[in-house]
């Protein structure tokens, strides 16, 4: 029998926050301290922050390049499973989130680890690229610009070094053939064409986990 891939049973998902606790109050201040601010709640799930954190530790991560910091959630959540090691490079364009980021990482006490870049993503990228090979990438910004950012990142990841990607159901849309804007399809195509490429490449192995958001990892073999 072919077992269902998503869960979409909300006593399943209590029993997982209540069991396994995401969010801490570091945590928890960021989407408030952000809804304050006006920065949209788009921050990782507080079950993908978990998952975030348990990624770069498995993959031993010291060298981490995130694609999207917004209010510095996902990056707390990366620089934690760092182990109080190595440097996470964080870009993001807008500088209010920059500047609520930068209060978070202080707050949560990982600022140490953070190197925060302000500007646009793949003009920062071509920057970081000196720094090659990274342990892991952590791709969340805007959802077109989702291939360039697997170009780069195919070319920047080491061997053994993981590419992770958030919203890669595209909130729900990602099997879908008609689309009510053309901003949407822009967006499902293109995050569409990331797990495709992601899939096929011989030198990963990847996979798409069934989290709310789908989260796409795929992890250099060759
Ligand atoms: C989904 S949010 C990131 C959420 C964050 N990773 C978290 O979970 O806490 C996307 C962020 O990417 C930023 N962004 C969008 N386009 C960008 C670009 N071209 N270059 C850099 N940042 C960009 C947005 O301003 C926004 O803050």
């Amino acid at each position: 029998m072919q077992k269902e891939f998503l869960q979409n049973d909300k006593n399943i998902t209590t029993y997982a926050l209540n069991t396994f606790k995401p969010e801490d109050n570091i945590l928890k201040e960021i989407r408030e301290r952000a809804k304050k601010l006006d920065i949209p709640g788009i921050h990782v799930s507080d079950m993908d922050g978990k998952h975030l954190e348990i990624l770069i530790s498995m993959a031993k991560a010291e060298k981490v390049v995130e694609v999207g910091t917004l209010a510095g959630y996902s990056g707390i959540c990366i620089a934690r499973g760092m182990r109080n090691k190595g440097v996470l490079h964080t870009i993001e364009i807008e500088q209010k989130h920059f500047e609520a980021a930068a209060q978070s990482f202080k707050n949560a006490k990982v600022d140490h680890l953070v190197k925060q870049h302000l500007g646009s993503a793949l003009s920062v990228l071509a920057e970081l690229e000196k720094e090659a090979p990274f342990d892991a990438i952590f791709i969340d910004a805007d959802k077109v610009s989702y291939p360039d950012y697997l170009t780069w990142a195919e070319k920047n990841i080491k061997i053994g070094g993981v590419i992770i990607a958030d919203n890669t159901f595209a909130w729900g849309h990602i099997n879908d053939s008609h689309f009510e804007t053309l901003e949407l399809e822009k967006q499902v195509k293109s995050i569409r064409e990331f797990n495709y490429r992601i899939a096929n490449n011989s030198q990963f192995i990847a996979t798409i986990l069934p989290t709310g958001e789908g989260l796409t990892v795929g992890v250099r073999v060759s």
